[in-house]
């Protein structure tokens, strides 16, 4: 990739968050990934080129120096700043328009900076491609993966819901979806049964939480809360791997059973300890409750089917470590937030010693391995764990990309690069990755206010329901086996 000699016409339109957008190379598996901002703020463009470089830069930091301290470098990719021609980034900024979302455009690309985060095409690991198929790609963005314990919270609703449940009846009464979709503890919970159900769940609403990639090209998402979902057609992409794979040029495969078998598959990656050592995840986690009372899994079946345990190593395992290593609630931290602004106030040049917009750096680690143990009233002890807590944030908004490259090769498969042999399911290598882990802004912590909102509208919806229920959940179908319910499809 020549910086110099950029052309937007070897860039597609790839994909897009709240705060950046994605384009990928059409040869290379190279993405460039863009900041945005409101597009209000177009006229008068708050990114000047040195604190859009600085604030990619940051991210990188953080990715590196932190994040895949935590989550295990081999899952991190954290790429590296590059700054761009202009005029390229204008004329792909009017390239990519027409593709983007409608609800995505209330925010614009920074076409003033010239910056950009190179990455890897993580959905497209040409380093593995296989001659028989183009890899097959899951994102799923997974959120919170527990429940606060009561201690932390002062609604005790906190302990027993989970805040992605909740937030879920509160979007859907907002009209930011139509439906629920799954419940996050079921995935994180480690038990098949549960992991199986969390999936197809995903499938059937992916909201944001899900996209199926082919060749690099996205073929299954929900861009909309209306748009329409076409499983037939993800079915449809998804048969020849699974026929080949298991010898059935010309059996039948029933649609159940291939989505079954795509699930194992998924499934088996996400468990994967790629290389560790395997052992099951520590006693924080199985000591902690672990499903949720909104969950649509049966929830005595949930309470007795125990669980077998995340393998420490798996990227469920890692993601979840990194959520609990501060397990208080966002009211804990408001006081101390409060405290570090009145002294900014007073003292406005320690930000930088606070490290509030990082940088990232060395200082930054030896403020947090420095931390007291008790708060001795300090802003520094103060300023340190609304860092830690931030830390733990970002695990709970990250993605992980699981890339399934066929391994139709009889001698790969024999040297052990099936993960899956002698099972039924079919051979894919899987690459397992992270991404989104950027640092979160230290004035997060004011979205106290929508959590507060989030809690009081489930309570205020569960206290007009008989005692001892929970939520309703719209769109769901409500048939009292609900875990037996199957997705309907139609035949391909
Ligand atoms: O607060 P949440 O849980 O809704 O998470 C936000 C995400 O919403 P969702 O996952 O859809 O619920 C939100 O995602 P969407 O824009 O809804 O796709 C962002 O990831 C946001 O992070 P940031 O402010 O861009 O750094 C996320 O915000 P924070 O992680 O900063 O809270
Ligand atoms: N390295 C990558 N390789 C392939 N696809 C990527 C890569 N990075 C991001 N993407 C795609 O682009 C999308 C948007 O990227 P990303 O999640 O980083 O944006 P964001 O604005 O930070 O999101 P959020 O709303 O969660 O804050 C992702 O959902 C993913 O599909």
């Amino acid at each position: 990739m020549q910086l110099d000699k950029m052309d937007e016409n070897e860039w597609k339109y790839h994909g897009e968050g709240n705060k950046n957008l994605v384009v990928a190379h059409v040869k290379l598996s190279r993405v460039l990934r863009l900041l945005k901002y409101p597009a209000k703020d177009s006229e008068n463009p708050p990114q000047m080129a040195e604190r859009a470089f600085r604030q990619i830069q940051n991210i990188v930091d953080f990715s590196s120096n932190v994040m895949s301290v935590l989550l295990g470098e081999k899952f991190v990719h954290s790429g590296e700043v590059v700054k761009l021609p202009l005029e390229f980034v204008r004329r792909l900024s009017i390239k990519v328009q027409d593709e983007r979302p409608g609800w995505r455009c209330d925010k614009v690309i920074d076409i003033y900076s010239g910056c950009a985060l190179a990455l890897p095409n993580l959905t497209y690991p040409i380093l593995h491609l296989s001659a028989h198929a183009p890899p097959l790609c899951v994102e799923i963005k997974p959120k919170w993966g527990f429940l606060p314990s009561s201690k932390h919270v002062s609604k005790d609703i906190k302990s027993r819901v989970c805040r992605f449940c909740m937030y879920q009846l509160y979007k859907v009464a907002t009209g930011k979806w139509r439906k629920r979709t799954y419940c996050p503890l079921d995935l994180f919970s480690g038990n098949k049964q549960r992991m199986h159900f969390a999936i197809r769940q995903l499938i059937e609403e992916p909201q944001n939480n899900l996209k199926i990639f082919k060749g690099g090209q996205c073929i299954y998402s929900r861009k909309d809360s209306d748009d329409s979902l076409d499983l037939n057609s993800l079915l449809h992409h998804l048969r020849p791997y699974f026929l080949q794979a298991n010898n059935r040029y010309s059996c039948h495969m029933t649609n159940k059973a291939l989505l079954n078998d795509f699930i194992q598959v998924l499934m088996n990656a996400l468990l994967s300890s790629h290389g560790g050592e395997g052992g099951v995840a520590n006693d924080r986690q199985a000591e902690r409750r672990n499903y949720c009372d909104a969950s649509l899994f049966n929830r005595e079946r949930s309470r007795h089917a125990g669980s077998q345990g995340l393998p420490s190593d798996c990227v469920l395992s890692r993601i979840l470590q990194t959520q609990m290593l501060d397990m208080r609630d966002i009211e804990d931290l408001y006081p101390l937030y409060h405290r570090v602004e009145q002294h900014l106030q007073d003292f406005p040049k320690q930000r930088g010693d606070l490290h509030i917009e990082g940088p990232y750096d060395k200082e930054f680690l030896e403020m947090l391995q420095k931390c007291p143990a008790e708060d001795d009233g300090s802003v520094e002890y103060a300023a340190t764990k609304i860092h830690q807590y931030l830390i733990t944030k970002t695990a709970k908004d990250c993605s992980i990309m699981v890339a399934l490259v066929p391994s139709g090769d009889k001698e790969e498969e024999d040297e052990g690069y099936s993960w899956l042999k002698g099972s039924r399911a079919p051979p894919f290598t899987s690459l397992v990755s992270i991404l989104d882990l950027d640092p979160k802004p230290f004035d997060s912590i004011l979205q106290l206010r929508l959590d507060q909102q989030i809690v009081s509208y489930y309570l205020k919806t569960c206290s007009a329901l008989p005692e001892g229920s929970v939520a309703p959940h719209p769109g769901i179908c409500p048939c009292p086996e609900r875990e037996d319910c199957t997705v309907l499809f139609h035949p391909v």
